[in-house]
């Protein structure tokens, strides 16, 4: 029945309706229940709705619906256990804990799976605080710089050094922030200097933009420059902001190591390969190791009504860590629904590390019309895409403020060193994940 009011309706207010209903309609039909996933995690007001979110520490408290599809299982081999009983561990050494000390501690042994997931494997944090904060220390300090290609490369030239050194030696009073040696220059086709990545830093910024999962600096960048104008502040030509070490850190996004990946054609450059830094090779070797052969019945069953299941039998010796991606985010940043597809070897498991804050990690399946699972990736854990899973939809809609552990924190420890890395890991969260290219 037609409300009394609407029979009163002007003919230009019905035709406005109309249009938007219409419009409303095909929103809805580009809908999917990937993106309406990502849309409840990235919504600020309302907060989002975290009812269905799997948190593999907290099982018990999980819905029945959780709990009868997650499986956990034992690992073949106790990660970090090498045949050599003398060498470290590569996740550090248990006996250095401190037990008053507030951490979680995996147990090396154990993963969980997904049923209605096969070939996604969860490895709750198999690290000690110390070599967690190793990790992240390498991320900044060694993998954020030259050779290793980063997304800031595309606006600047940066310091051979890398930023974080400078962004050190600001902090300890080394260097003046307003040093001229310290503004970064700009890239080349602005000051005529010669660039690191000439070739790469000609490709459009849109097409980079449209293509890359990464969410692009350009926006930002934007809003900054009309933020400058506003002010009356002066502008660098190409309107790309001077930044001081300390503020372009920030805006640092990812490192690619290995062989180098090009966003805009979402390739390898297979010309430009760097040695993989030996410590990340050696936490892959071992979490592919202790997967090698694992089974688990999926919720699948066949014509014949025989239960299914999921076996990774990915040769462990054939494992070898070619391409990595390091992820830096500030707690307002995500990664769109993307499947990673640019190896040519899709068989081999991709590893992923997670540390700093804790993410709502989004996993569905080979297309955006299946409705993700949402888990919690906190410091230190580890999760692993093979065999179907590595062509599935996946993301990152959100980083949960508030959930630095505490051991990360810069006046945590006695350790003077720390305070820099704990200052930036305070908004902040660090994936590192490991791919086989061939
Ligand atoms: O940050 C993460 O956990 C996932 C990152 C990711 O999917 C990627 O870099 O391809
Ligand atoms: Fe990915």
């Amino acid at each position: 029945m037609i409300s009394s009011k609407a029979q009163y309706k002007s003919k230009r207010q019905q035709k406005l309706e109309q249009r938007q209903s219409q419009s409303k309609s095909f929103t809805h039909s580009t809908q999917t229940p990937f993106r309406d996933a990502e849309r409840n995690f990235k919504s600020r007001l309302p907060p989002p709705n975290f009812d269905n979110v799997i948190d593999f520490y907290n099982l018990d408290l999980s819905s029945d619906e959780i709990k009868s599809k997650i499986v956990k299982i034992e690992l073949k081999v106790e990660l970090g256990k090498d045949d050599d009983e003398e060498k470290e561990n590569i996740f550090g050494d248990y006996n250095e804990l401190k037990e008053e000390k507030e951490i979680i501690k995996g147990e090396r042994r154990i993963a969980y799976v997904v049923k209605d997931l096969p070939g996604f494997i969860f490895i709750p944090n198999p690290f000690t605080p110390k070599a967690q904060k190793n990790i992240i220390k390498r991320c900044l300090k060694d993998f954020a710089k030259y050779p290793n290609k980063n997304n800031l490369d595309t606006h600047y030239v940066l310091p051979k050094e890398g930023l974080w050194n400078l962004h050190e030696k600001i902090i300890n009073g080394e260097l003046d922030k307003n040093d001229s040696r310290c503004v970064v220059p700009l890239k080349a086709s602005v000051t005529g200097q010669n660039s690191l990545y000439e070739e790469e830093i000609d490709a459009k910024q849109e097409k980079t933009q449209k293509e890359c999962p990464q969410k692009s600096l350009v926006e930002k960048e934007y809003q900054e420059k009309e933020e400058r104008e506003e002010k009356g502040e002066p502008l660098p030509s190409s309107g790309v902001p001077i930044l001081s070490p300390s503020e372009l850190i920030k805006k640092l996004r990812w490192i690619t190591l290995g062989y180098q990946y090009h966003w805009a054609t979402k390739t390898y450059h297979l010309d430009k390969r760097l040695p993989f830094p030996k410590d990340i090779e050696l936490l892959t070797t071992s979490v592919v190791k202790s997967i090698n052969g694992i089974k688990f019945y999926t919720n699948e069953t066949n014509e014949n009504n025989d239960k299914q299941y999921f076996v990774n039998d990915y040769d462990h010796k054939k494992w070898k860590p070619e391409a990595g991606v390091v992820n830096y985010y500030q707690l307002k940043d995500n990664i769109m629904a993307h499947v990673d597809k640019s190896e040519i070897n899709m068989e081999a498991p991709l590893i992923s590390f997670s540390f700093g804050h804790t993410c709502i990690f989004l996993i569905g399946g080979p297309t955006r019309d299946i409705a993700p699972i949402a888990l919690y990736l906190r410091s230190g854990d580890i999760s692993i895409m093979c065999g179907p899973c590595r062509t599935n939809f996946h993301g990152v809609p959100r980083i949960l403020e508030g959930t630095l552990p505490k051991y990360l924190e810069p006046n945590y420890d006695d350790d003077p060193e720390w305070k820099i890395y704990g200052d930036f890991m305070s908004s902040s969260r660090i994936n590192v994940n490991v791919r086989q290219v061939f």
